[in-house]
């Protein structure tokens, strides 16, 4: 697969901050990415400086192999920010259009089709939108762009359970008849584990964890036993965090435990079960806090 965006210590300080530290980043083309931090981690920062719109404080950006320069715009590349309303005096009909401009991939009836499914009025001003409308017009420009390169800063912002499901089928269903690459920034981890093929979690300007999907599920379990037998079970393992209930224990482990293991841990009585994404990010950036 062809690596269509990457970074190299790419680092970004405001003054005394270092908001990003020394990140290093491979996006393959056709693949849709989860990014995911705590609040302040520095996503939407990290996702500015990929679309050209903030210049780092070091290191280097490749969209497309060609290096990213002050000042460029990357061709082939949209960005829904988290607030988009740059034209809040317009109607949604004009900024559709002037947002159309910039895309030779953009798809007109695709667009109107959105319009009717996520009941948005195209003749309202942008000012007039709700959190939530607001977030669904940038999905709108986000999907029908078509760019090779889509980032998403927090797309289902505002949006209830329905509209988010909505939203998610729309771009599955487009993903799978027009393959990009797509990056979506969310607090939402429930929801983007089913739509993410992989994982960047971001913690304090740092990586903590890139893994594909497949091999989070495959990696991520919760084992609990008594205290003896967890001890010598898991002592080759990746723990990432130890809850003890009296004689018992519950540990977080992000490792491969093998069939043979699997057969063991029963006679030690240790049960073993998967751990979702969303306890998998929280034991990783509570251990980071912890360090
Ligand atoms: N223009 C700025 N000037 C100074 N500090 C900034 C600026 N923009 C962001 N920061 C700081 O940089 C850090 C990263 O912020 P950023 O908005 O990139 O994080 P985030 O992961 O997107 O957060 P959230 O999930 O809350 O939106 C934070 O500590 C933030 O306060």
């Amino acid at each position: 697969m062809a690596i269509v965006l990457e970074s190299k210590n790419l680092a970004k300080t405001y003054g005394n901050l270092h908001a990003i530290r020394s990140v290093d980043l491979k996006f393959k083309d056709n693949i849709i990415y989860g990014l995911l931090g705590p609040n302040g981690a520095g996503k939407t920062t990290l996702m500015e400086m990929l679309s050209g719109g903030l210049f780092p404080s070091d290191g280097m950006i490749k969209v497309q192999a060609e290096v990213l320069k002050k000042g460029d715009t990357p061709k082939g590349m949209c960005y829904v920010r988290e607030k988009n309303i740059h034209f809040p005096r317009l109607k949604v009909s004009e900024v559709l259009r002037v947002a159309a401009s910039f895309y030779e991939n953009w798809d007109w009836a695709f667009t109107k089709e959105m319009l009717q499914l996520f009941d948005v009025n195209p003749n309202k001003k942008v000012s007039q939108l709700s959190r939530g409308v607001q977030s669904l017009v940038g999905n709108i420009i986000g999907l029908a762009s078509r760019a090779p390169i889509t980032l998403f800063d927090e797309p289902v912002l505002g949006l209830d359970v329905i509209m988010r499901e909505q939203f998610y089928s729309v771009l599955l269903t487009d993903y799978a008849n027009h393959p990009r690459t797509i990056i979506l920034s969310t607090h939402l981890l429930d929801e983007i584990s089913k739509i993410a093929e992989e994982i960047y979690i971001l913690n304090e300007g740092s990586i903590l964890l890139n893994e594909s999907m497949e091999d989070i599920r495959s990696k991520a379990h919760i084992v609990s036993g008594k205290h003896d037998a967890l001890k010598d079970f898991l002592s080759n393992k990746n723990v990432l965090k130890v809850e003890d209930y009296g004689n018992m224990e519950v540990a977080s482990v992000f490792d491969e435990i093998s069939e043979t293991e699997k057969r063991a841990s029963q006679k030690l009585d240790i049960s073993i079960t998967g751990m979702s994404l969303q306890k998998l990010f929280t034991d990783l950036v509570g251990g980071a806090r912890n360090q």
